[in-house]
């Protein structure tokens, strides 16, 4: 997978490289290009922003440096090859979820724009998306500086479903949400720590009995922290064991 990431803290990218997803780029599983939006202004301030029209605090990013940056990037997209997927991080956009992570793992290509200030442009946005996909995707109801945190948090969503990434690929299959649910606790060695004991069933051996405990305490987690996920749940996906609880 090709991964561009355009903004004006490159060095916010920097963390990209570390790792397990260091490992990935030297595998070759991922290439990581990241780009400074500074390189495409003309002036001698290098300015990137501009006052809101409409009036109103802060700044908006300029469309023509997004505008040459994009082109740039993305350069020219083969005929009969599929364009990149554009991604925006944005407190605006649509909730990024695990699917979303599922259906960008797939992607060949990935560009993400990292916005500041008040936003980018609107234009930039749909010049775009009449030659690319284009998602303006949140990672939570709050409001972050700019967009390269949220792209290091839906990259490394990404990177850890490409095949090879992860040492353990069981490890992605039963991630939280795969079920539809909240992971449950885990405990490791040892048996009792200041005074706190194992679950006796984890070390029972009893397999059947280990997976009714860790989907029972998945449910009551659920149910405590996230009751729009259990309201989600497709109705076939509680067994009678699980109503019961
Ligand atoms: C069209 O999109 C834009 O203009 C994006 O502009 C901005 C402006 C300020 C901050 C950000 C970064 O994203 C978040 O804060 C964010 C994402 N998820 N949850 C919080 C992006």
């Amino acid at each position: 997978m090709r991964i561009d990431v355009v903004t004006i803290f490159p060095g916010y990218l920097a963390p990209l490289r570390e790792a397990l997803l260091g490992r990935a780029i030297d595998a070759g599983l991922i290439s990581v290009a990241v780009h400074d939006l500074r390189t495409w202004t003309h002036d001698v301030h290098q300015a990137v922003d501009d006052a809101p029209y409409g009036g109103g605090p802060g700044m908006v990013m300029r469309p023509q440096v997004w505008g040459e940056a994009l082109d740039a990037v993305v350069g020219d997209v083969p005929s009969g090859e599929a364009p990149p997927r554009l991604i925006v991080p944005t407190p605006a956009g649509r909730p990024f979820t695990q699917a979303m992570a599922h259906e960008y793992a797939a992607e060949s290509r990935l560009v993400f724009a990292c916005g500041r200030y008040e936003g980018i442009d609107q234009r930039v946005i749909d010049d775009a998306a009449t030659w690319m996909p284009v998602d303006e995707v949140s990672i939570g109801d709050y409001v972050l500086v700019g967009g390269e945190v949220a792209v290091l948090a839906i990259v490394e969503a990404v990177a850890r479903l490409l095949p090879g990434v992860l040492g353990n690929p069981a490890s992605a299959e039963q991630d939280s949400f795969s079920d539809g649910l909240l992971e449950g606790p885990a405990y490791t060695r040892p048996e009792t720590w200041r005074g706190r004991a194992v679950p006796d069933v984890l070390r029972s051996g009893n397999h059947g009995a280990i997976a009714r405990w860790r989907r029972d305490r998945a449910l009551e987690r659920t149910a405590a922290r996230r009751p729009d996920l259990l309201a989600a749940l497709p109705p076939t996906a509680l067994d009678r064991a699980d109503r019961a609880l």
